[in-house]
This record gives C-alpha cells, sequence and structure tokens, in this order.
C-alpha cells in the first residue's frame, strides 16, 4: 500500500522566514534597549515557536529565558513587528513548489504542520503563494501541545483522514523528527533548514531529501510498512 498524505514543515522546510523573523526579533531587542543579534545566530532559536523565540532572542541563548516582568511586553513587541514585517523577505526554498505538484499529482493529501501561531501562519502561506495546496493547517496554537510532542501530527492526520502509519513527515528539525515518530509516522529531513543549530545528520530519520521534490518521489516509490513501528516506552 501505499502513503497517503505528507505532513510538511514550514520555517526551514518550506520556507526561509528567518530574514523576517530576525527582523521583527531585532525591532523587540532594540525596543528594549539592547543590540541586534545576527541573522544566524537567530537563525538557531526558531524550531520551538513563537515564546521560546522571544525567551531566546532577549536572553540571546538557546536555553536562555527572558526576566518574567518583561516577557508580555517582550512578546507583544515582537508580534507587532513580525505583523508588519511577516512573509516580506520569506522564501521558498528550492524544488518545493515542484514538489507539491508532484504530490497532488500522485494525489497524496498535504498538511502544513507548524510549530508557528496561526495568526502568521496564514498570512504567510498566502503570501508567498503557498496556501492552496494544502488541505490542512495546524499551527503552534491549533491544539494544546506543539511539536516534539505527537499531538499536532496526529490532529493533521485526523483533519486528513489517514492514519499515522499513512502519513510521511518532511521537516527540518529534530522537533519535526520527533513528534513523527512519537506520532508513528514515518519522517524525512531537508538538510538545509535550521535544526536549532545542530546537523540535521545526526537525527534518526527515514532518510535526508536535498529538496522537497525528493521527498515526493521518496513517498511515490515507498510502501507503508506493514507493522506499527515499536516506541520504546517512556
Ligand atoms: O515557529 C517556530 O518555532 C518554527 O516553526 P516550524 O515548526 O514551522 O519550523
Ligand atoms: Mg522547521
Amino acid at each position: 500500500m501505499t502513503y497517503r498524505a505528507v505532513l510538511i514543515d514550514l520555517d526551514g522546510t518550506l520556507v526561509d522566514s528567518v530574514p523576517d523573523l530576525a527582523h521583527a526579533a531585532n525591532a523587540m531587542r532594540v525596543a528594549f534597549g539592547l543590540t541586534p543579534l545576527r541573522e544566524d545566530v537567530i537563525a538557531t532559536f526558531v524550531g520551538k515557536g513563537m515564546e521560546n523565540l522571544v525567551h531566546r532572542t532577549l536572553s540571546g541563548s538557546l536555553e536562555g529565558e527572558a526576566e518574567r516582568a518583561r516577557f508580555p511586553d517582550a512578546l507583544q513587541a515582537f508580534r507587532d513587528a513580525y505583523h508588519v514585517v511577516n512573509g516580506e523577505k520569506a522564501r521558498v526554498f528550492e524544488g518545493v513548489v515542484e514538489g507539491l505538484q508532484d504530490m497532488k499529482a500522485q494525489g497524496l493529501r498535504v498538511a502544513v504542520v507548524t510549530n508557528k501561531p496561526a495568526e502568521f501562519t496564514l498570512p504567510l502561506l498566502e503570501r508567498i503563494g503557498l496556501r492552496a495546496y494544502f488541505d490542512a493547517v495546524v499551527s503552534g496554537d491549533s491544539v494544546a501541545r506543539k511539536k516534539p510532542d505527537p499531538m499536532p501530527m496526529l490532529h493533521a492526520c485526523e483533519l486528513l483522514g489517514v492514519q499515522p502509519a499513512e502519513a510521511v513527515v518532511v521537516g527540518d528539525s529534530m522537533n519535526d523528527a520527533s513528534a513523527a515518530r512519537a506520532a508513528g509516522c514515518r519522517v524525512l529531513l531537508v538538510p538545509y533548514g535550521y535544526n536549532e543549530g545542530r546537523d540535521v545528520h545526526a537525527i534518526e530519520s527515514d532518510g535526508i531529501v536535498a529538496t522537497l521534490l525528493d521527498a515526493a518521489r521518496w513517498v511515490s516509490q515507498s510502501q507503508v510498512l506493514s507493522r506499527t513501528p515499536v516506541h520504546p516506552q517512556a
């Protein structure tokens, strides 16, 4: 049996959104009297949702936390700035449009599963011209828990009417791989994304694909595993 659905990550997989995220994050830092950070540093802060990005940007470190009293204003400053620039400099990665077209031609159901909040996900997809390819969109605040929790993947499968074992996740990070594994989906990773600054090759996956078109080809040539993957108990 062939796969029926593909669940695709947004930031770092479909779109290079870092120029806009960095602009908004630095506008927030400047508003707090701090110097801007380099874009490649901010790129490593992307992946665990907006609140984490604000904590990391304000503290200047991956594990850092913003002062509790400052956080609500910092979050608001980031949101205000990101609403203005979201999608302005964002670029669709090479092979994405071809990959999505190939997936649709195969009759696959396709969803976006992102940790980005819905207020930014939908305008971004519209602005970069990708919205029409997706049968479902699951954002960071669509369900109670974000990737690496499996909940967003399971919700996307429900919306698409497929079993997790019939779905392939395509992402750029450990968050995607962990969520996919825990949900019982296969997972492919692209090497050009963010992955919080770490090498994607170190992550256990079903394959590294150079582009989304390669992911579409992998899906067309692969069969659904006949047994449910076994997950060690926590
Ligand atoms: O908002 C983020 O942290 C990144 O979201 P992603 O899940 O699309 O990579
Ligand atoms: Mg990502």
